[in-house]
């Protein structure tokens, strides 16, 4: 018998914004009937067919929080092996000119200092956003 090794992978493409506004940066909470319930993440989501990562960006931020998110710089993608597929996380700093929000996805969403990032129950995956987060506030001071 011969073993024959397959390896197949979705991998996922998640365009996310670390949204800045006033010193302080948005954090959501995921709904409790999704993946990860009740985990903290930046808001964004999966890529559709034919997008870019901003189009998707873009399109995302206004179906979760109907504002229109204006993008700043982007910081270095984060993998995170799931097992049955990869998501890649593609973060963005971004800024928006209205905090008005309307929620139609998150439980609820926090504004918080940079240093408190870590106190929240982020998605594993973050915690290598909120990481690199850090390296570009450093560099950029
Ligand atoms: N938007 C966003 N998604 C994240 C983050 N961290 C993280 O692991 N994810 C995951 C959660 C989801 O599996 C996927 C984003 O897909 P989505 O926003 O369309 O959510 P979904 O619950 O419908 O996705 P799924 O897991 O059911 O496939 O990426 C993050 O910071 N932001």
């Amino acid at each position: 018998m011969i073993e024959v090794l397959v390896s197949e992978k979705l991998v996922v493409r998640v365009p996310c914004a670390v949204i800045e506004h006033n010193g302080k940066v948005l954090a959501g909470q995921r709904s409790a009937a999704l993946s990860f319930p009740l985990q903290w993440e930046f808001p964004g989501g999966k890529l559709e067919k034919g997008e870019t990562d901003e189009q998707a960006l873009f399109r995302e931020i206004m179906e979760e929080l109907n504002v229109a998110v204006q993008i700043i710089d982007k910081l270095p993608e984060t993998s995170k092996d799931q097992g049955w597929r990869e998501i890649v996380l593609v973060p963005f700093i971004c800024k928006v000119n209205t905090t008005d929000f309307i929620l139609t996805e998150h439980e609820q969403i926090l504004w918080l200092d940079p240093e408190d990032l870590p106190s929240l129950d982020w998605t594993e995956a973050d915690l290598n956003v909120i990481q690199n987060y850090y390296d570009y506030l450093t560099a950029k001071s």
